[in-house]
Formats: structure tokens, sequence, C-alpha cells
């Protein structure tokens, strides 16, 4: 064991178990690389998972703090009519809504006040956090109340370049998704409409001869309740969507299928721009339905979760005298009516903990009764106009979410108390961010030693394609190569070995024979000289982790290496001076001259190897 570089010791970077072989070739298992790849990757998924719990936790507490059911109040902005102006008769603070008109002053408090000014963004980061939950295996609700014209739709789905909640909410569950490497998603969408009292199947198969409003039959979906509490609709299209692309075509096809009627209230409704594509005197107003788009999440990860994501755009909420609405339209608004009063039954049974909650009153609260209560989240948006001539539907509107805001009992807290929230809010929102920066940076580590992973079981796998091509010889997980230092030192000055005694693979270990031969004094391994240098070696190897490219090819002259600490598991190798002379890409013109016999080293080939085999291989040796 002679070799000049660093005391005698060739060193080269390999974290791979590396020997030289008696003809100065060199071995070098990668199975202790993959082992050691995949114990890495195992625990950072560890991490991660533990990581991906606390967030979670950590956003429940979040959520509860803030209340379970939360309510925002988003004021449309003032619409000029014949030039008149408009006195709006709202004034806000962040959390509170003050309403004055003739003989009325009134104060509602709400989480969050979006005024006139908000962007669709604005609303869309305060709903960001709900989505999470929802991703995280909570039932969540999210819907748009008001009167009719007052911007529900708008908020939900918005208009051309001002994306709405549903779009916005349906692109950020995607990209969660994929950054999420713990686990894996995937969603499907059903989307219905609530058309007197009945479910419309708004994703369902095209009946050309079938006119929206005359679906009689065909949209009269009954929900069904299973025995674990989940909700069902009977024979409601559920569509799986693989992507962004396909969840968007979906949802703009149940977007197209919606049906309204038309009442004189909504002249400024969503729908007013239908008449002007289409080239028709514009009707004077619209009554919308009340539609809902689901989102089913279903979680992969250590566990199997499933999720509802409800997406409302609750009908109307003005009252009938003012729609002027008659026949089959007063029955509309009625319906819609019954909904919107059941819901607030709903709510209203919630919030004192009634142990009957009247969710059978309406198909809307039968869908959603499995979204409302224990352990889901919701959010409503009520939607108010703020013109003087609405002034009533404002109250009524603000009244419903006040009703709906109670249901959390610790609403009107004092100011310290108040401040103590918020500055616990903080914290929880500053433990979540951190969670959510180390998990990317541990997705980024793992993507990384996963690369490294693939790259080794290539090289291996590669090398043994090499040694099984050669001589039919069964697979082995060596890659062999050769040193040669004379050429290029200065590589190899750098370079070092390491060989852990204690991590020797089965192969090296000497077998009872050996072990008796080498008591009795019996032989000695000497150093052979070379005869088939190899130095080519396999171009994939590359990586901090690899025996290198490079360091293979400038230390591939070397004449004599050795591991000080090998030599003795040398000593019961049953290796042959002639015979392993391997590259992935070719084997050296010199060496094919000199016989050659590959042999492979594995733990795997040795254990498979007869063992008569075996001991002739050792007695060789001796
Ligand atoms: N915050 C807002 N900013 C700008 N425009 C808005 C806003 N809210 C509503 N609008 C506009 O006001 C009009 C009425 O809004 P929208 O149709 O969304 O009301 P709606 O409550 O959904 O009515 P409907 O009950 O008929 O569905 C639309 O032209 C919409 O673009």
């Amino acid at each position: 064991m002679e070799k000049e570089a660093m005391g005698g010791h060739v060193m080269v970077p390999l974290e791979s178990l590396s020997l030289e072989l008696p003809s100065g070739e060199i071995l070098v298992s990668y199975d202790k690389d993959i082992s050691a790849l995949q114990e890495e990757i195992s625990a950072l998924r560890s991490r991660q998972r533990h990581l991906d719990q606390r967030r979670r936790e950590t956003l429940d507490k979040l959520i509860d703090l803030k209340g379970s059911i939360r309510v925002f109040c988003r004021i449309r902005p003032l619409i000029q009519t014949n030039n008149l102006k408009v006195k709006s008769l709202v004034t806000v603070e962040q959390e509170k809504i003050t309403v004055k008109s003739v003989g009325i002053k009134k104060e509602f408090s709400v989480d969050r006040v979006f005024d006139q000014g908000s962007t669709q963004e604005d609303v869309f980061q305060e709903v960001k956090p709900i989505l999470r939950s929802a991703l995280d295996g909570h039932n969540v609700c999210i819907l748009a109340y008001g009167q009719t014209g007052t911007g529900k739709t708008y908020t939900m789905e918005g208009i051309d370049g001002k994306l709405g909640i549903v779009p916005r909410a349906i692109q950020e569950l995607f990209s969660h998704a994929s950054e999420d490497s713990s686990s894996t998603y995937s969603f499907s969408i059903s989307m219905l409409e609530v058309y007197l009292g009945s479910l419309r199947d708004l994703l369902a198969p095209r009946q050309p001869l079938l006119r929206p409003m005359e679906c009689s039959t065909a949209c009269n979906l009954s929900v069904l309740a299973t025995k674990s509490g989940a909700v069902e609709v009977e024979g409601l299209t559920d569509v799986a969507i693989p992507d962004l692309k396909k969840a968007n075509q979906w949802y703009c096809r149940g977007r197209r299928a919606r049906s309204t009627s038309w009442t004189n209230v909504n002249d400024v409704s969503s729908r007013s721009h239908w008449w002007v594509d289409n080239l028709f005197q514009p009707p004077t107003f619209t009554l919308s339905m009340c539609s809902l788009t689901r989102i089913t999440i279903r979680r992969h990860g250590a566990t199997e979760e499933l999720s509802k994501l409800w997406l409302i755009d609750l009908g109307g909420s003005e009252r009938l005298l003012k729609t002027g609405a008659t026949g089959l339209t007063m029955d509309e608004g009625k319906a819609i009516n019954l909904s919107l009063s059941a819901l607030g039954d709903v709510i209203a049974a919630l919030r004192r903990k009634r142990s009957h909650v009247p969710y059978r009153n309406s198909k809307l609260t039968q869908i959603l009764s499995d979204s409302l209560g224990d352990g889901s989240k919701v959010l409503m948006v009520v939607h108010i106009s703020p013109s003087e001539d609405d002034v009533g539907e404002t109250v009524c509107s603000l009244s419903f979410a006040k009703r709906a805001r109670s249901i959390e009992s610790n609403r009107d807290i004092p100011e310290v108390l108040k401040t103590l929230k918020q500055k616990r809010l903080a914290e929880l929102d500053k433990e979540i961010f951190d969670a959510e920066e180390e998990q990317k940076y541990l997705n980024e580590q793992i993507r990384r030693t996963e690369i490294s992973l693939e790259e080794k079981k290539k090289l291996s796998s590669s090398v043994c394609q090499v040694l099984s091509d050669e001589k039919g010889s069964p697979r082995s997980t060596l890659v062999v190569g050769h040193i040669d230092a004379t050429e290029s030192p200065r590589p190899t000055e750098k370079a070092k070995i390491r060989v852990s005694q204690g991590s020797v693979p089965h192969f090296m270990s000497s077998t009872v024979c050996s072990r008796q031969r080498h008591s009795a004094g019996s032989h000695s391994v000497s150093k052979p000289k070379l005869t088939n240098p190899v130095n080519r070696y396999p171009a994939e190897l590359s990586g901090s982790q690899s025996f290198s490219y490079s360091i293979c090819k400038n230390a591939a002259k070397a004449r004599s290496v050795a591991f000080s600490s090998s030599a003795a598991k040398m000593k019961s190798l049953p290796v042959k001076s002639d015979h392993i002379n391997i590259s992935s890409n070719s084997i050296d013109s010199t060496a094919a001259s000199a016989p050659r016999r590959r042999e492979s080293f594995g733990s795997r080939l040795v254990q498979r190897a007869p063992l008569h085999q075996h001991r002739r291989r050792m007695s060789s040796l001796t």
C-alpha cells in the first residue's frame, strides 16, 4: 500500500465505497450512496410531515380565533344613472358599516369591510387562508349574499381581466397542489342551481331538446345523507379535473348553463351584457338563481382525506314586491327567498347551539348540512348597494349578516382583548409563514436529493448492464474503474477516498474459509501489477456524491493505489488480478488483448452464487 499522493494514499472524494483491486482497478459500490440518499429523503419527508401537521394545527387555531363563520361586507361602487348624482348612504370603517338615511342610522359590525375601491385581489387575499383549510381536509363554504345587482356575481365569477373568487380559488388549489410534495391531490367539479326549490345539474350531458326552463324531472335531484354524516346529491355530475385548463373549461360550461329570468330590479346585473352581445332590446331586469360550484378535494398523503369546497352565488335577496314579478318569476322569487330564509334559520340554530338544526327545510340547506356546522369553515360575503334607493334592502342584508356573524359568541369583545387577539393572530400568521417557508426549502432539498438518487440508480444499473452484457454474469451494483496517479497528481492529492470500516458491504466480509486460512497465516495478498488499466468511466457520473468523471479521468493513470483501511478486507476479496475492466461507455481497447474476465462483486452476487463457486474463488487468492 504504497501510494505517493497524500502520504501514500490516493484520496478521491467519494461518498461511495471504493476499493482498489490488486490489478489497480477501482471498485465503487453505489449501494451505500443509494441507501444513504434514500435515508436522507425519508428523513426530509418525515420532517416535512411534521411541519405540515404543525402548519395545519396553527391554521386551525388561526381560523378558530378569527371565527369559523366569518362575514365580510362588500360595497358596490355607486352607479350614476341618467346622469343624476346618486347619494351614498353608507360610511365604512375597517370592521363597521353605518347606514344613514332619513330617519335611519344603523351600525353593523362585520369581520372585514371591502369598500367601493377594493379590488378582486384584496378580497381574494382574505379568502386564501380558508382555501388552505379546504386543502387540509375541512369542508368550506363561501357564500355571496345580497340584493340583485350588488355585485355577487362580480365577486364570485368576476369579469374579463378581473377574475373573481371561483376562478382564483381553482387556480390556487392547483398551484398549491403542484408545490406540495408531501401529498398528492385530485380534484373534481360539480355545478348546480337551485331552481324553483329543485336542484338542476349544470354539468349534465347536454340534452338539445330540453331548454333550461323545461327540465322538470331531469333537474329534480335529491339529497342523500350517508351513514358517516356526509351529504351527497344523487345523480349529480362530478367531473374529474386533472388540470387547470380542464377545470376552467368545465367551470365556463357550467356558467353558460345557468338560467335567469327577468324582473324589474336588476338593471345593472352581470347578465345585462348578454342582451348587448346578442343585439336584442335589453329587457328591464333579471332575477338570478342560486348557483353552486362544488370542488371535491381528495388529498392522498399519509392518510386519505376528502373535503368539499362550496362556492355559492346566492340568489338576489330583494323583497318580491319590489321586483314586480308575476307568474313563474314570482314563484322563482318566492323559492329563492324560501331558500335564503331556510339558510337564515339554520344559521340561527347553529348560533344558539340548538340540538336540532333545520337543515331539511330547503334543498340549499340540505346540501350544505355537512359544510355549515362543526369542523367546517364558512365565509359569507354580504353585498350591498351604497345607493339611497336601496336602503331598505341594504339594512335587510346587513341584518342577515349580523345574524350569521353572531354564531360566534365572542364577537363584541373589549378593546384590550381585541389588541391581544390581534397580537395572537399576528403570531399565528408568522408561525404559518415560517412553516411554509421551511416546507418550500424542504421540497427543494427533496427534489435535489431525488435527482441525485436517480443518477446513482441509473449509474448503478448501467454498470450492471455492462457486466451482464459482457459476461452474462449476474447483475451487480459495482462500478469498476481504474486509477492511475502518475498522469494527474493534482486531483488525486485533493482527492479523498472514504471507506468506512463499520459499513463494508456484505461481499467484502471474509468467509469462514478465508478466516481459517488467514489465521493459519497461509496466505498474503500482494498487489499484482496492473494489467488492464481502464481509463474510461461512465459519463453519467456526476455530482458531489458521485465518483466524478473528471476525477476518474485525472486519476485514471495511477499505478498504485491504496486504501489503508481496506487492506485487511482486501485479503478476503474474491479478486483476480486481471479480471475487471469495465466502462459504461466502452471497453478499453488496450485491455482487449489481455484475457478478460469480468466479475461482479456485489453482495447480491455473493449471495446468489453457489457456495462451492465462491469457495473456489476464495481459494484462488491463497
Ligand atoms: N365591486 C365592483 N366593482 C366594479 N363593478 C362592480 C362591482 N360590483 C358589481 N359591479 C358591477 O355591477 C353590475 C352588477 O353586478 P352583478 O351582476 O355581479 O350583481 P349580482 O348581485 O350578481 O346580480 P344578480 O343577483 O343578478 O346575479 C355588474 O355590471 C358588475 O360588473
